[in-house]
């Protein structure tokens, strides 16, 4: 359950629901969107057997040694694919970086757009086969969602239903898994050392599958840090900083963080998957014009989804 800041949706009561179903989802949706930025969903077709081998899958890949996991690791590709070790992200702003590593899974083109030939190959993990089917079935089962949901926010903008369909048909997501590594000894630690330091998404819209430990908090317009308490079968969905930048500031890219745990489970592993839904890079994030009027005057350059996230990746420090 969420606390009230946060309310829960029945992503069934969209997909398969009446038009009167559907209009309700949306206001709601889009009032959350307006107001803290995130909602939990429920409904949302991912089996709960599916996100246990997810989990199980992820648990594996972190546990390799770490001499395979660098087999994987290719800075060129500025952490998009393959693994990334401790010490490489750090949140904008911020001077230590997260106390994490992960690994990044991308879009899989096969109807031929040309699109493909920007996006580097995924890469295949030999010593564990299964991940790379479960995964690319997470991959799929969120991007439908994230598909859905972002119609639900068409509609809530006064936009055609399928405003983003072809943006994010074929678009650069993401999905990540994040092993928070147990901290041996905390003493050592920076005093700012985080699990992950405060930050907004860059993406369109986020949604993060049941991070298997408390740990996740967000920042209300009160500036009070709100722990997410999220069902363990429910996703997590948040506005990102290119719906923020396309709506002017409408629809929140709200900040949030993973705090560290305390002291006496410090020797725990935390583990998340998100899925950080974007755009083709040919994708105009200009400022619609219907959210830009004498109260809410231009705020953003106007930028592709493209040279922002470049932008973006070159402040977090994975690319140089
Ligand atoms: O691990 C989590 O619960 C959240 C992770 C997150 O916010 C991110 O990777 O952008
Ligand atoms: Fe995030």
């Amino acid at each position: 359950m969420s606390a009230p800041y946060i309310p829960c949706l029945d992503l069934g009561s969209y997909v398969n629901g009446s038009e009167e179903d559907r209009k309700k989802f949306s206001d709601e949706l889009g009032r959350a969107f307006n107001d803290s930025g995130f909602v939990t969903i429920t409904n949302h077709g991912l089996s709960q057997e599916l996100i246990d081998q997810l989990y199980e899958n992820i648990q594996a890949v972190f546990a390799l040694p770490m001499e395979i996991k660098q087999k994987y690791e290719k800075p060129e590709l500025a952490g998009q694919r393959g693994y990334t070790s401790p010490g490489k992200e750090t949140a904008k702003g911020a001077k230590t970086p997260d106390l994490k590593e992960f690994w990044q899974i991308g879009q899989e083109v096969t109807d031929g757009d040309p699109v493909k030939s920007e996006y580097p190959d995924n890469e295949v993990l030999e010593e564990l086969p299964d991940f790379n089917k479960v995964t690319r079935a997470v991959y799929t089962k969120l991007e439908e969602n994230g598909i859905e949901l972002l119609r639900a926010i068409a509609t809530y903008l006064g936009l055609p239903i399928n405003y983003f369909d072809a943006h994010v048909h074929n678009g650069n997501s993401i999905l990540r898994g994040i092993h928070y590594f147990p901290i041996e000894d905390p003493d050592s630690l920076p005093a700012d050392a985080v699990r992950a330091g405060a930050h907004e998404d860059i993406n369109l819209i986020t949604l993060l599958i049941g991070a298997s430990a408390d740990g996740l908090e967000v920042l209300t317009m009160g500036n009070e840090w709100l722990p997410i308490k999220a069902h363990h079968t429910d996703i997590v969905v948040n506005v990102g900083d290119m719906v923020q930048r396309l709506t002017n500031n409408k629809l929140k890219s709200t900040t949030h963080r993973v705090v560290n745990p305390p002291r006496e489970l410090m020797k725990t592993s935390r583990f998340s998957v998100p899925f950080f839904l974007h755009p083709k890079s040919n994708m105009d994030l200009t400022s619609l014009e219907s959210c830009i009027d004498g109260l809410h005057p231009k705020l953003y350059e106007d930028m592709t989804a493209g040279q922002y996230l470049d932008e973006r990746l070159r402040e977090i420090g994975l690319k140089k």
